[in-house]
C-alpha cells in the first residue's frame, strides 16, 4: 500500500496542498495527527478535494494555539506522547501530514521525526526553492538518514531555482516526484492536474 507521511523543510511549505494532490492521486485517506491552530488542515483538504471520494480520519490532537505542538499542548496542560499515536485503520492509501518540519517538537524531548519513525511510514518531503532552502533541505535529508527513515522522494513547491534543485538532487539522489508551481489560486482543476502528473512519475519509480 502507498501509505506516506508528508513532511517538509519547514512550516507553510505546502504540505497541505501536496497532501491534497496525493490524496486525489491515490483516491486515499487523510490523517493529520497533530493540528495546532485553526482552520484545521483536515478542513482545508476537505474543501480542496471534496468530501465524497475520500476518508478523513479525526486528528489525535487539535490544539488551539497556532504554534509548535509542544508549546500549543503545554498551553492546554497536555503532554503529547508517542504512545498516543497509532495508524488509523484504512483500506486505501493513507496520507499522513506532519506539523511544520521534521525537527518540530511534539513534547519537551521528541520531534515530528520521532513520530514518523514511531508510525513506520516512508516520507515524501516537500521543499521550496527560496534562498536558504538548500541548507534546510539537506539538513532534513541528513536527519532522515540518521534516523533510518525511508524517503520515497521530494516534491518541490513554488518558484523554481534550477541551480538549487540540481544540488539537492545530486546530494540526496531522491526521485523528484513533482514540482508544484505557484498558482494564482489553488482549484480542484489544478489539484487534479498535479495529481495526474504525480501519479505518472510515481509509478515510473514505484511500478
Ligand atoms: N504552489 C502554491 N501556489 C499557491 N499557493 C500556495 C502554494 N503552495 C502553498 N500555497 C499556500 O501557502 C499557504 C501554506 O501552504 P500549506 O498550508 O500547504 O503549508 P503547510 O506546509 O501545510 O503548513 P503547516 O505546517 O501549517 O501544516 C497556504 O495558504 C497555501 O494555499
Ligand atoms: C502553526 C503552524 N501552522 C504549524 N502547524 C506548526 C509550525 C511549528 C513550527 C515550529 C518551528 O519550526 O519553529
Ligand atoms: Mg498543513
Amino acid at each position: 500500500m502507498h501509505d506516506l507521511f508528508v513532511s517538509a523543510i519547514g512550516t507553510d511549505s505546502g504540505k497541505t496542498l501536496v497532501s491534497s494532490i496525493l490524496l486525489t492521486a491515490f483516491e486515499g485517506e487523510y490523517w493529520k495527527p497533530i493540528q495546532a491552530g485553526k482552520p484545521t488542515d483536515t478542513d482545508s483538504v476537505r474543501n480542496l478535494v471534496g468530501e465524497e471520494k475520500h476518508v478523513f480520519h479525526p486528528e489525535r490532537y487539535v490544539l488551539q494555539k497556532p504554534a509548535s505542538p509542544h508549546d500549543a499542548a503545554a498551553e492546554e496542560g497536555i503532554e503529547i506522547r508517542l504512545e498516543d499515536f497509532s495508524l488509523p485503520a484504512h483500506t486505501r492509501p493513507l496520507i499522513v501530514e506532519g506539523a511544520g518540519g521534521l525537527m518540530v517538537p511534539i513534547n519537551e524531548s521528541q520531534v515530528i521525526l520521532d513520530l514518523i519513525h514511531h508510525l513506520g511510514l516512508p516520507v515524501v518531503l516537500v521543499a521550496n526553492l527560496y534562498l536558504g532552502s538548500i541548507n534546510h533541505t539537506l539538513l532534513s535529508a541528513d536527519a532522515l538518514k540518521r534516523k533510518g527513515v525511508p524517503v520515497k522522494g521530494i516534491i518541490f513547491n513554488g518558484e523554481p531555482n534550477e541551480a538549487s534543485q540540481r544540488f539537492i538532487q545530486n546530494y540526496t539522489q531522491w526521485p523528484v516526484l513533482l514540482h508544484v508551481r505557484r498558482e494564482e489560486s489553488v482549484t480542484a482543476d489544478s489539484i487534479n492536474k498535479y495529481a495526474h502528473q504525480f501519479l505518472k512519475t510515481y509509478h515510473e519509480y514505484y511500478p
